[in-house]
């Protein structure tokens, strides 16, 4: 497991979560809390556990974390079994946020953050510069935030505290059970964008219990979606889970709107673009007009020096015209980068004029989105989820 002592300089990543036949029977309950339960979380992932009030997911985190102890069954954290390290040691792989952050009301921020690196014995200074460092991390000044107490702080500035106690020691591995879940709206989707924005440095392996099945479509790679004793019904990427639910459990789960959730989280530069026909700006008015008619398209883009699109030219505005392409043109007022997802396309395409919007990456060209490019983009990803439907289902705990 990757050890490194205080990740000032490269965090350590994410390593491999297994959970094998993984069963808690509380005392004096007749059913398992957790029932048997395989499966793989791998490295570097953010795996979204969603499931029913008492389906065991909180059971799950803290088997994981040894908070409780299995009745049978096996943990493997990065290829090692989790129940032969000293608690303390996997503390420190293992990093904990619960709703509202879970601080100490008595301690301060700082004493708040500093917990495991006291616990694993650092040094004052080591310990006080970490504590900086972890509050910038989160967005909070540590000038103006560390000697505060945790009700002189909102709600979502403790939950991130509360993420920033999770990572000083660096952990490879990050549970965060209904991390969110206390807060209003707007501050939790802010909170969601700065973990996806602190995943994309960090590449932690993180276990993320939430309610919320948006959320899980936001933030997971993966998305488990638990019935009762944590039973797997499906275990699979978001759009797999959105374009073919396992079953009307799922479907529950999805809730209304599930095309539009798969709109969500598409990217529009992974789905079929048309590739219309292009121009240079200097490109002849004839010839292009000849292009356009042998290809049955009745726009062209035109591009300039940096293949940027700039304007549209229409073939009856070039029809009969000679002499650079781009005195007949114009202005293109619209266009989406590739990185961003199907329904802001779709959304640019209905507050657009035209029935296609020109796709960029880095202002370059790559091609056009239409109605008919999302209608098809939608039935291509239901046509990829049944095809890889078997292998989206639990691993033999279904
Ligand atoms: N300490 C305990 N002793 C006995 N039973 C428990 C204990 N903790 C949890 N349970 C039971 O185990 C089951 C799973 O609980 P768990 O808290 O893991 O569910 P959960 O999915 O996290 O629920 P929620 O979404 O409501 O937080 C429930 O039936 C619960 O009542």
């Amino acid at each position: 497991m990757a050890d490194n002592g205080n990740g000032s300089g490269g965090a350590a990543h994410g390593v491999e979560i297994e959970l094998r036949n993984l069963t808690k029977k509380y005392p004096g309950q007749a059913k398992a809390a957790v029932d048997d339960v395989t499966m793989t979380i791998p490295a570097g992932e953010i795996v979204a556990l969603v499931g029913p009030s008492g389906c065991g997911k909180t059971t799950t985190m803290k088997l994981i974390n040894r908070l409780i102890e299995p009745t049978s069954g096996e943990i493997l954290i990065g290829g090692e079994d989790a129940r032969r390290r000293p608690a303390d040691i996997l503390r420190r792989h293992v990093g904990y946020v619960i709703q509202q952050g879970g601080l100490f009301p008595h301690m301060s921020i700082a004493e708040n953050v500093s917990l495991v690196p006291k616990m694993l014995k650092w040094d004052k200074k080591r310990t006080a510069e970490r504590v900086d460092e972890m509050l910038e991390l989160v967005g909070l000044d540590p000038a103006n935030y560390r000697d505060r107490f945790p009700r002189q702080l909102s709600g979502g500035q403790q939950q991130r505290v509360g993420v920033a106690r999770a990572l000083a020691a660096d952990p490879p591995v990050l549970l965060m059970d209904e991390p969110f879940g206390a807060v209003d709206p707007i501050t939790r989707g802010r909170l969601q964008d700065e973990l996806l924005r602190l995943q994309e440095e960090l590449h932690k392996t993180i276990v993320f219990v939430t309610h919320d099945f948006d959320e899980a479509v936001k933030l997971g790679d993966r998305i488990a979606v638990l019935s009762e004793g944590s039973h797997i019904v499906q275990y699979a990427e978001p759009a797999e889970i959105l374009a073919r639910p396992a079953n009307d459990f799922v479907r529950g789960f999805i809730g209304e709107g599930g095309a539009m959730k798969l709109l969500h989280v598409t990217r529009i530069a992974d789905v079929d673009l048309g590739a219309g026909v292009t121009a240079k700006a200097t490109d002849d008015a004839a010839t292009v007009h000849s292009r356009l008619a042998e290809a049955e398209e009745p726009w062209a883009v035109v591009l300039d020096k940096n293949s940027s699109p700039v304007q549209w030219a229409s073939i009856e505005d070039l029809d009969g015209k000679t002499g650079p392409v781009s005195e007949y043109g114009t202005p293109i007022t619209t266009t989406i980068s590739g990185r961003a997802d199907l329904q802001a396309g779709l959304e640019a395409l209905l507050g657009s004029d035209t029935d296609f919007v020109p796709v960029t990456r880095r202002r370059q060209y790559i091609g056009l989105v239409s109605l008919n490019t999302v209608q098809s983009a939608i039935q291509q990803l239901r046509e990829q989820a049944k095809q890889a439907a078997p292998a989206s289902v639990g691993e033999g705990s279904a």
